[in-house]
């Protein structure tokens, strides 16, 4: 090992870092070069935990993993490979999730530090949590394409992974998803939403039938769609569509007729939406002669056919043969499980192909090739290998550091595409951001006011979306403060006559404190419930980590008439606008371009004004937004609030590698 060799290190750390003991958090792109770069340095006492196994697609930049492993655990592969460089080193591998119970406070504690490379906002919510649980730092690191970036985590000293809100994901209101879709990437979304109502976990915001409470549509239009659907009696029979789907067996034939002719002859007796927009095409399944037409696209060559688009009679042999393919994998599982949607999936990805194409040509909407279509479902921006390089490399370089105790050294660092003024191309920034006093996570004692309408929240969806989708706990338990009333219990099965209460219900009223606990990320979170009237065009709930920024209610309503003070609002670092229950438009019925967290869109802003390096104006505006530049890793989108100035038009393009 070079770095053993004396004099390649100062042998202070020389010596630290043959002591110390390090995790490793993700063995994908930076995971694998990181293991690399500790294995060179000398660390001798390394642990890697990643969940997943190898794809084919990892093998261009993860370079510690060949043809041969595709399929085997990514963990143990990493731990083999990197081993060849050092067959001294000791380095324990797990096939594991970082977020299951194996992994609690003490497991952390017996690390000297830890190094997050991860994908996703979930898993980062949760190492963060033990980190500053266990009082453990941790390098927390991430890539965008040419952009990274490489932060210290530390309890006291400087902000944790959620200590700002970060941005809101994108996200297209419900009503042009399902009614009035103008974009390629309305059909797409709708289409993944199309397979999660099918074979995977279902969702109501995910509805893909025609919105007939879409305000555009107008009540008349709405009422007269749906008398075309009322039986002999006038009533309506409204099914599930997985119901319904079952029910006909899934046969490709009438599910194509539901969706691509019944549904949307509804749509075009909601006669208002059409008044100034083209309405869509009716298609069905019988005029498409679709067994002939596409039988030579399903032999084609895969990769002939990704860059194709088809026509729609090929779209429809493709829709039926994925369906027949997806029912078997579905009928697989057992009762009460379900299918996820993966990119690289080919028949979830053929699915969600052909019936965005469908629907774009009913709808008038350009079509797309199954390239395209995959690197927009996916949200897929290119993971560069270099960047992945460079920002493992400042990882390591971090981590001897923080074994030498340099921790006032330990900027965070960006990674650029260009050089600034400077002639930088990796800019720290100019000083250490310290922790947010009013932050839910890392205070002293944790606590958030939650605004939410206690008549009508039941106790299951407060726990799904409110305590583990917008607070990221994993397994809380709830008590009522004062009563003592257990309201949630992490035991399964404990608390399940309360599910489907309403809060009220519980006695959970306004001005009630709640004490949430989740003993997984040894944390507890302090939550005032404040009752607010259901508002038509309202988010569901609401979630304010900083209770001084409430105003009496008169004032609120003052402000909220003010578009300028809510623009201010909105801006304030402590108020939650990333974790409340609204959306673009405030209403429920807008629905997520990217479901899950892997996915996730953060803003990428340049921390430069005029090329100058930023000062501590740039760092208040960065606390006023995103306090994170870059979604770690690979293949994540990015948008923009003001597009960097010194961006190359080259970073919107979206492709797969
Ligand atoms: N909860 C978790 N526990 C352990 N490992 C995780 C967890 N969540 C994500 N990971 C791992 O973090 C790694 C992130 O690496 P990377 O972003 O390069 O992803 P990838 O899946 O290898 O590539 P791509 O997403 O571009 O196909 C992945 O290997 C992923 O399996
Ligand atoms: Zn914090």
């Amino acid at each position: 090992m070079a770095a053993q060799i004396d004099g390649v290190f100062e042998t202070g750390l020389q010596k630290k870092i043959a002591e110390s003991k390090v995790l490793v958090i993700g063995a994908g792109g930076i995971g694998c070069e990181i293991l690399k770069n500790l294995v060179l340095s000398g660390f001798q006492d390394i642990e890697i935990i990643d969940l997943d196994t190898i794809d084919v697609s990892n093998l261009n930049r993860q370079f510690l993993f060949h043809k041969e492993h595709v399929g085997k655990s990514k963990a143990n592969v990493a731990r083999e490979s990197a081993l060849t460089f050092n067959p001294n080193a000791k380095i324990t591998a797990y096939h594991d999730s970082i977020t299951t119970n194996n992994y609690g406070v003490n497991f952390f504690q017996q690390f000297s530090l830890v190094l997050n490379a991860l994908d996703n906002r979930a898993a980062r919510n949760h190492v963060n949590r033990l980190c500053l649980n266990a009082g453990i730092p941790l390098i927390e690191s991430g890539t965008a394409g040419y952009n990274g970036q490489v932060e210290l985590i530390k309890r006291g000293l400087t902000q944790c992974y959620e200590c700002f809100p970060k941005p809101a994901q994108k996200s297209y209101p419900g009503c042009t998803i399902r009614n009035t879709p103008s974009e390629p990437i309305h059909c797409i979304v709708w289409a993944k939403h199309l397979f999660n109502q099918l074979f995977g976990e279902s969702n109501e915001d995910e509805d893909v039938s025609p919105d007939t409470a879409d305000p555009e549509a107008g009540a008349e239009a709405g009422n007269a769609a749906l008398e075309a659907d009322a039986n002999d009696k006038g009533n309506v029979d409204r099914v599930n569509t997985r119901t319904w789907a079952k029910q006909c067996e899934y046969d490709p034939e009438k599910i194509f007729n539901k969706l691509f002719f019944d549904d949307i002859n509804y749509l075009l007796s909601m006669s208002n939406l059409w008044k100034n927009r083209t309405p869509p095409k009716p298609s069905k399944w019988d005029t498409l002669q679709a067994g002939e037409d596409g039988e030579d696209v399903i032999m084609e060559d895969s990769v002939v056919r990704d860059q194709k688009v088809l026509s729609l009679g090929e779209s429809a042999k493709v829709f039926a043969q994925s369906i027949k393919a997806l029912k078997e994998a579905f009928a697989k599982l057992p009762e009460d499980d379900h299918l996820v949607w993966d990119k690289d999936d080919k028949f979830g990805m053929d699915f969600v192909a052909a019936c965005a194409n469908i629907r774009a040509q009913i709808f008038g909407i350009p079509q797309k090739s199954r390239f395209e279509i995959k690197s927009m479902a996916g949200n897929i921006i290119p993971a560069i290998a270099t960047t992945n390089a460079i920002t493992a490399g400042i990882v390591v370089m971090r981590a001897f550091q923080v074994l030498q105790e340099e921790y006032d050294k330990c900027n965070t660092v960006y990674v650029r595409l260009r050089v600034n003024g400077r002639n930088q191309f990796i800019v720290p920034e100019s000083e250490i951001i310290p922790p947010n006093p009013k932050c839910y996570v890392c205070a002293d004692k944790p606590q958030v006011v939650l605004k939410v309408d206690t008549q009508n929240l039941t106790v299951r969806e407060f726990r799904d979306e409110i305590l583990i989708k917008a607070l990221n706990m994993i397994s809380p338990d709830v008590t009522l403060d004062g009563t003592g009333t257990i309201v949630i219990s992490s035991e399964e099965g404990e608390t399940d006559c309360n599910n489907d209460k309403k809060l009220a219900e519980m006695k959970i009223v306004d001005g009630c404190i709640l004490k949430a606990d989740d003993f997984l990320q040894n944390y507890e979170l302090s939550i005032t419930v404040l009752h607010k009237e259901p508002g038509r065009e309202e988010a569901p709930f609401e979630i304010v980590a900083d209770p001084d920024t409430l105003k009496p209610k008169e004032e609120e309503e003052a402000a909220a008439s003010s578009s300028a003070s809510a623009a201010f609002d909105d801006a304030q670092p402590s108020t939650s606008k990333g974790l409340n229950g609204s959306s673009a438009n405030g209403s429920k019925a807008t629905v997520n371009e990217i479901e899950d967290d892997t996915d996730d869109l953060y803003i990428v802003e340049d921390d430069e004004e005029d090329g100058k390096p930023s000062g501590s104006k740039t760092v208040e505006k960065r606390k006023h937004t995103s306090d994170r530049d870059v979604e770690p890793t690979s293949k994540k989108a990015k948008i923009s609030s003001q597009p960097p100035e010194d961006e190359d038009d080259d970073d919107d393009l979206t492709i797969i590698e």
